[in-house]
């Protein structure tokens, strides 16, 4: 069975989803031999991605108190969703959906729901089966949709491969602000955010750091 978290803010959202993996994940050895506790098809909806403020300029995403994604490291990392250039990494999301494949996805979408708002095929994946059915270092997150409804933007994400301490939550930062451009562009508002990871895994060396968080 799925499990299935609802959270206001992404930071209330990758806590309860810790708390989660560190009462009921199996211990798995992964393919490095690193061990890790693991849930299967973890999904988490996250209402308010960004908290409104009275003049909705500079809203805000809450960091976790003393987690290491936080400030100007988090805010270049998110950006990295929406740029084509993948910098010198062997893939980066940005680089994926907007350039990888000789079609910018993300201005695809935009046009797919500006088109018919309704739309059910705004949709962009990164995985490349010519690449990464060969590589070691492959994209984790494959697929983002985008649907329309009562004005409202909904943002969906799968992830084949989550480290939910390490990744979930600048990973779910990049993809609300991938959401918010799109919302932007289409003329909606940034609704919830829902992050589907099929392996949702904390380390073991991330464990007692994870734990601490939770206080
Ligand atoms: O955006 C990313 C990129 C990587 N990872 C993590 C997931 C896994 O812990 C690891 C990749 O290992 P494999 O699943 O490829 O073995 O990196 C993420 O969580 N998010």
């Amino acid at each position: 069975m799925p499990y299935k978290i609802t959270a206001n803010e992404i930071k209330d959202g990758w806590q309860k989803l810790i708390k989660k993996i560190l009462k009921e994940g199996k211990p798995i050895k992964d393919e490095r031999g690193t061990r890790t506790l693991e849930i299967l098809n973890a999904i988490v909806e996250i209402q308010r991605p960004f908290r409104p403020n009275f003049y909705h300029i500079n809203e805000e995403i809450e960091t976790p108190k003393g987690y290491f994604w936080s400030g100007e490291k988090l805010k270049e990392y998110a950006n990295q969703f929406l740029k084509p250039d993948k910098k010198g990494f062997i893939y980066t999301y940005g680089n994926r959906l907007r350039s990888h494949f000789k079609v910018d996805q993300v201005e695809e979408a935009i046009k797919r729901l500006k088109n018919f708002k309704k739309t059910r095929r705004a949709t962009m994946i990164t995985w490349d089966p010519q690449v990464d059915t060969k590589e070691d270092e492959v994209p984790c997150m494959i697929l983002i949709d985008f649907k329309i409804r009562g004005n409202k933007l909904y943002t969906t994400g799968v992830w084949r491969s989550h480290d939910i301490y390490g990744a979930w939550f600048p990973n779910a930062v990049g993809l609300a602000h991938l959401a918010k451009y799109v919302a932007e562009k289409t003329g909606t508002k940034v609704g919830p955010i829902t992050i589907h990871s099929i392996s949702a895994h904390i380390y073991e060396v991330n464990f007692e750091e994870a734990k601490k968080m939770m206080r």
